[in-house]
């Protein structure tokens, strides 16, 4: 299983590649990674799991924090509704793109966190609010969503750590807490 030592941190350079995409089928090495990807984040939110392993929560991670630089992310957004056990949204999506996305724009009223950045950063992270994503799931079938708020913020999050993108390069340094107009602050 994977574990917070598997986990590269700010600083390290693969933080900072373009990932490169994956030829499908995936290797046998390349589905496990998926799959250990999903299974963490599931561990990392039960918390019995994470409190015996030491895992940070996270609802999303990207290859590249497990210095693998490919075109791989997992997403696992509980329900926010107390009594749902389905997940909000929960895949392994290769070679994932945003192909559409919405004029307006939401963040999350806490800001963000990453597994990879052992520090709090202050500030308001703009994101689309909407997205339309296409990607390929691990039995190589084209998948199309549509995801709003924290799901979207989630995949946006992770793409970007496929093309070196860290959640605090889209804080405004001058001002982190400052709102551009037409966004809708999640939270
Ligand atoms: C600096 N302030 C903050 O971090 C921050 C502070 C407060 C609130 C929020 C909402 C914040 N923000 C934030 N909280 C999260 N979690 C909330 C707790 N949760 C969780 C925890 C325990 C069990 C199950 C679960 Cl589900 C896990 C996920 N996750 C992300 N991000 C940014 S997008 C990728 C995603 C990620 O997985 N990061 C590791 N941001
Ligand atoms: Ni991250």
């Amino acid at each position: 299983m994977l574990t917070m030592t598997d986990v590269i941190r700010e600083g390290h350079p693969t933080l900072r590649k373009v990932a490169d995409p994956l030829i499908l089928p995936l290797t046998d090495d390349e589905k496990k990674l998926a799959y250990d990807m999903l299974e963490f984040l599931k561990n990392s939110q039960d918390a019995e799991t994470a409190e015996k392993y030491d895992l940070r929560p996270g609802v999303g991670i990207a290859a590249p924090q497990l210095n693998v630089s490919k075109r791989m992310i997992a997403v696992h957004v509980p329900s926010d509704l107390p009594d749902e056990t389905e997940p909000q949204f929960s895949d392994i999506l290769i070679n994932p793109k945003i192909i559409s996305h919405s004029v307006k724009q939401t963040c999350l009223s806490e800001g963000e966190g990453c597994l990879s950045v052992d520090r709090e950063v202050e500030g308001y992270v703009p994101r689309n609010k909407r997205i339309r994503i296409e990607y390929v799931d691990t039995e190589g079938n084209r998948q199309s969503r549509r995801l709003k708020d924290f799901p979207a913020i989630v995949v946006q999050h992770e793409i970007d750590h496929l093309n070196g993108i860290m959640f605090f390069d889209r804080i405004d340094p001058d001002n982190p807490m400052a709102l551009p107009k037409d966004l809708e602050v999640l939270g």
